[in-house]
């Protein structure tokens, strides 16, 4: 890939090299923004894991305690992409390595902008995100709220990474528990959605191939209508269903479930258990 222009000069390192940095990884390489030799890969213990994001997107990896400490002491740009529980170790053992150049943008569910700095040790430059896996095909949206001390530069710097790989909302930080509730974990919804629709179809005698060509195009033109129409679900809604159709008649049995209600739980659940995770990690500083 030497050779290719690249949107962003900059070294970047996944600190933890699970599904998230892989999607968010992918995307940056796929949309040119970086080239795989600005990437550092790396996790805790599974070289396996780390060979195969070389070989699959030819990213450089970190395998050795003095390479992962040389990598975290000298790059740009750091993405905490670990699990909460892991975050607190991976913080503490992060800060005492840190210069004031250096960015640290973290993906980690519940871990608040005051935890992260308590367990740097220092009011570093620190970003906090909720991207989605849709970022792997570039249609991801992310949230994004940003500590005091980002400059300028980084902040532009930040939201050229993640709008490379879909959308991105600059919010605050209070919000970004209920953004987790909706676009955050909002995809498995949506395919928890299809898997039941599939299910159905299969049910009443379509093949499962013929299930899942029918779920996929209905959610992806549904989805798109929304954002090329410009009107409404609601009103978009309405001109599907016909007086007394059968339309009516499913969306009955849906309101009888519940439908919005229970989804607006599983939001509010979602939002919540992020709170619980980001009190885990602050009882962990005490
Ligand atoms: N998946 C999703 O849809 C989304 C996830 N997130 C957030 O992304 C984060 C990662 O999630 P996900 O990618 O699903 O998790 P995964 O379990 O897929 O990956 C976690 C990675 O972290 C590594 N890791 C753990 N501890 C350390 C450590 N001390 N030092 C370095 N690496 C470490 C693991 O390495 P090893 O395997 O060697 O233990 C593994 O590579 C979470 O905090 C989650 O809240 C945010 C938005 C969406
Ligand atoms: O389930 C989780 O905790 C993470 C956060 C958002 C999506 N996955």
């Amino acid at each position: 890939m030497s050779g290719i222009r690249t949107l962003i000069q900059k070294k970047v390192a996944f600190y933890g090299a699970g599904s998230m940095a892989e999607a968010i990884a992918r995307g940056l390489i796929s949309r040119g923004v970086l080239s795989p030799s600005s990437i550092t890969m790396m996790n805790r213990s599974n070289r396996e894991r780390l060979q195969e994001l070389e070989n699959k997107y030819g990213v450089i990896t970190a395998r050795e305690t003095a390479a992962k400490e040389d990598v975290l002491q000298t790059t740009d740009v750091i993405i905490l992409s670990m699990k909460p529980k892991d975050a607190a170790e991976a913080l503490r053992y992060l800060g005492p390595l840190l210069s004031p150049g250096q960015l640290v943008v973290s993906v980690i569910a519940g871990m608040t902008i005051e935890t992260m700095q308590t367990l740097l040790g220092k009011k570093h430059p620190v970003v906090r995100t909720m991207p989605n896996t849709s970022s792997t095909i570039g249609l991801g949206a992310t949230g994004i709220a940003f500590s005091e001390e980002v400059s300028d530069e980084d902040q532009h710097l930040v939201r050229t990474l993640f709008e490379a790989v879909g959308i991105v909302t600059i919010v605050d930080e209070s919000t970004i528990e209920t953004l987790t509730g909706i676009s955050g974990s909002g995809p498995a919804y949506i395919y928890y959605m299809m898997e039941a629709m599939m299910e159905a179809g299969v049910r009443g005698g379509l093949s499962s191939e013929q299930a899942r060509d029918l779920t996929v195009q209905t959610v992806l033109g549904a989805a798109r209508m929304v954002q090329q129409t410009g009107e409404s679900p609601q009103d978009l809604r309405k001109k599907v269903t016909s007086p007394n159709g059968s339309t009516e008649a499913a969306i009955g049995v849906l309101a009888k479930g519940h439908f919005k209600e229970t989804v607006h739980a599983a939001v509010d659940r979602c939002a919540e258990r992020s709170r619980e995770m980001g009190n885990a990690l602050k009882e962990e500083i005490n």
